[in-house]
């Protein structure tokens, strides 16, 4: 039985606050708010304080992937089963726990290294939300959007989120070039109505960023027309053309964040129905478009000198 509800929270490290507002605020309409740090970029996309928080360092990297659960109860599990499984947990002290926007937080790596977050009681904004392009983000029961981490260990990566966080597998892709034969497959994994909250990529080396992509979806193909306009004018790389998938239906396009992984930006997904719902294997990424040949290398994928 899965405790996780949802993707919560982002957090990412910078080198480059200035242009992650350009391509954040000005380009995908997320709506900026306040938060602990100064110099801290935090970004609304609902009620909640901040859904993606950009912090000032001194690399680019993924600070923590926040799922959230129902309730404290709910949280002491996951805590539980993680500490079961061998993995150690570390329990958030009350300043880091506000930091986050949530009344508690437990902290602890997956087998790929990515450093995850799970929390329960998010802080809520009821200010109004002033996003860039009069759109909607679809978050609600859906959560904040969907995550792609790389790994170098698929196979416990995958038992992990499945066996220990109670993530439902949501089918998969072979990827890699057809010409050299059946290659590895990319794994995608729900806890919602949401297709995919979760994708595990097999990657050659896993270290920073620790992100292949955030989604975050919108309600109007308005809105991701328009946010495709202002990425180029703004002169970010579009990592992908507009496209829509096979298997979450999403109409989407990738675009290049500061730190060399993408933010893919969609709208009209699909809901799954958990009572007939079977993982299934997609043979091809998109119906139509999504076209990766204009995309500048991700460092996930780029072998180390
Ligand atoms: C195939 C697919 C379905 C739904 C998604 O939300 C989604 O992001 C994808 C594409 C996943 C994947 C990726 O993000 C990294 C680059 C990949 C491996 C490709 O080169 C094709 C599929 C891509
Ligand atoms: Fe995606």
């Amino acid at each position: 039985m899965t405790q996780i509800r949802g993707l919560g929270y982002l957090r990412v490290q910078t080198r480059d606050l200035g242009r992650w507002r350009e391509l954040t605020v000005d380009a995908l309409g997320f709506a900026e708010g306040t938060g602990p740090d100064p110099d801290g970029l935090y970004l609304r996309m609902d009620e909640r304080r901040a859904r993606l928080a950009v912090l000032p360092g001194d690399t680019d990297r993924v600070l923590a992937v926040g799922w959230e659960v129902r309730d404290q109860f709910a949280l002491a599990a996951v805590g539980r089963a993680v500490e079961a499984s061998g993995v150690a947990v570390k329990v958030l002290s009350a300043r880091e726990s506000a930091e986050r926007g949530a009344e508690k937080v437990i902290a602890f790596d997956d087998p790929a290294g990515t450093p995850v977050e799970v929390f329960f009681g998010p802080v809520l904004d009821h200010g109004p939300l002033r996003t860039g392009l009069a759109q909607a983000f679809v978050t609600g029961a859906q959560g904040m959007g969907h995550v792609v981490i790389p790994t170098t260990c698929m196979d416990e990566t995958v038992s992990f989120y499945a066996e220990v966080l109670g993530f439902l597998p949501r089918g998969a892709m072979r990827i890699g070039p057809k010409a050299a034969g059946p290659g590895p497959r990319i794994r995608f994994m729900g806890v919602n109505r949401r297709h995919h909250s979760l994708a595990v990529c097999p990657a050659p080396h896993g270290e920073e960023p620790g992100l292949v992509h955030l989604m975050v979806e919108v309600d109007t193909l308005d809105a991701v027309g328009r946010a495709l306009d202002n990425v180029r004018r703004l002169g970010f790389s579009v990592s992908s053309t507009l496209g829509r998938h096979t298997n979450d239906k999403m109409v989407s396009f990738y675009v290049r964040a500061p730190g060399g992984w993408d933010i893919e930006y969609g709208t009209d997904g699909m809901l799954v129905d958990e009572t007939c719902y079977t993982a299934e294997e997609i043979t091809a990424d998109s119906y139509w478009g999504h076209d990766w040949s204009g995309s500048e290398p991700h460092a996930a994928f780029t072998p180390r000198a």
